[in-house]
């Protein structure tokens, strides 16, 4: 994070700079990661003067990298941005190790990221070697700390734009590459676009073949089609900004864990400001969520940031974190053995706070 952005958190949440250093040693799943919404600044700038990209100004390149403020219309303008420079097998790879790296450093036990696989035959990328480059940059983070030690696991996404075939052919693509370490297929994209009867088909299939699925729904009102989706019972849905009475009542009976982007949904706009957020009312309900960044690089975020945030935000304790966190791992789309070791990870870490909290308090007591 940028001295800059740091001082714009201080001073939107006065408690958040207290709570960063927990929340970064906090074993953490990461649930909802676009991988080229993650893509660091300085690899974008790096990508932009070597293409060498003369439809991208200074000001695009300013834009790109701003983590401020922006409508979610402007973030799918971005997206295709971003999408111009990573039009090589090799970038696709780079910005994948160094995802996962930037995960990792901030322990991170388990990645699940997600991305669109894309058919650009102008590049020579097709989907498949589109997801073969994606492999090859996990291949090559796990063979280095700090992300050894981090369990990554893949989500193929349906693009909103996309026709029946085209999701049809990424969840072809999602079932053959299972045995790589994909678990599942998200629908995300411009939630103004394309209609639910497109993409059900292929959701259903991925499910048919023993897929998980996680729909980015209700990011802006669309009650008909939040309905729809709660019709669908995916494993896990995403957001879930606006909803009104009938829907949140629905959700809630559902227990369908819900991803939670606090800072992507305070700079799209979404909600009004952090204390404002849902995750307070879901929380106070005792309904199944999960914090998650979205997309740490458009947003400048991190997910101990995240943490650190929902604890000044909400009042929460370090208590309470540890406890959000070890949920966190049961709404994990890896095996139960994988999960063993993910719970076991907080577990170790809760014994070690507890031990220097009883060492605090015999610090403390009068002798
Ligand atoms: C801010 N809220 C959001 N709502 C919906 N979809 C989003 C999103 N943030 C990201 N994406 C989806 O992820 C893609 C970028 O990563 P990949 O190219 O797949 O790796 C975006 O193009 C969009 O489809
Ligand atoms: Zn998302």
């Amino acid at each position: 994070m940028s001295k800059q952005q740091l001082q714009q958190a201080v001073q939107e949440q006065p408690g958040y700079s207290t709570w960063l250093p927990f929340c970064q040693l906090l074993p953490k799943v990461e649930l909802h990661a676009h991988l080229n919404g993650c893509v660091r600044a300085s690899t974008i700038r790096e990508l932009v003067h070597s293409q060498q990209l003369s439809s991208l100004s200074e000001a695009d390149i300013e834009r790109i990298t701003s983590t401020g403020h922006r409508s979610l219309a402007d973030c799918f303008v971005l997206f295709d941005a971003v999408h111009q420079l990573t039009t090589k097998h090799d970038t696709i790879t780079r910005i994948t190790r160094e995802v996962i790296e930037d995960f990792a450093a901030e322990q991170t036990t388990y990645l699940e990221l997600r991305t669109t696989p894309k058919d650009r035959p102008e590049h020579g990328i097709s989907k498949r070697s589109y997801m073969a480059a994606v492999l090859a940059g996990i291949q090559q983070a796990r063979q280095a700390q700090p992300a050894a030690g981090m369990l990554v696991k893949l989500l193929l996404s349906i693009d909103r734009r996309n026709d029946a075939a085209a999701a049809m052919d990424t969840v072809a693509l999602a079932i053959k590459l299972m045995p790589a370490g994909v678990v599942g297929v998200d629908l995300s994209g411009n939630p103004s676009v394309g209609s639910w009867a497109t993409w059900l088909p292929a959701l259903q299939h991925a499910r048919q073949a023993g897929l998980k699925v996680t729909l980015h729904a209700a990011e802006v009102a669309n009650y008909e089609e939040t309905h729809a989706m709660l019709d669908f019972a995916p494993e896990r849905l995403c957001h879930m900004c606006v909803l009104d009475e009938a829907l949140q009542q629905r959700l809630w009976a559902s227990n369908i864990p819900v991803e939670l982007c606090l800072t992507s949904n305070v700079k799209t706009n979404s909600v009004p400001g952090y204390v404002d957020h849902h995750f307070k009312q879901f929380y106070a309900a005792g309904h199944p969520v999960v914090l998650c960044t979205d997309d740490s690089g458009v947003f400048g975020t991190t997910l101990s940031q995240e943490y650190a945030i929902a604890a000044a935000s909400f009042g929460l304790e370090q208590q309470q974190l540890i406890e959000l966190a070890a949920r966190a791992v049961e709404y994990c789309f890896c095996s139960e053995q994988e999960k063993q070791k993910l719970r076991q990870q907080v577990l170790d870490f809760r014994e070690a706070w507890q031990q220097q909290q009883q060492q605090q308090q015999q610090n403390v007591a009068p002798t």
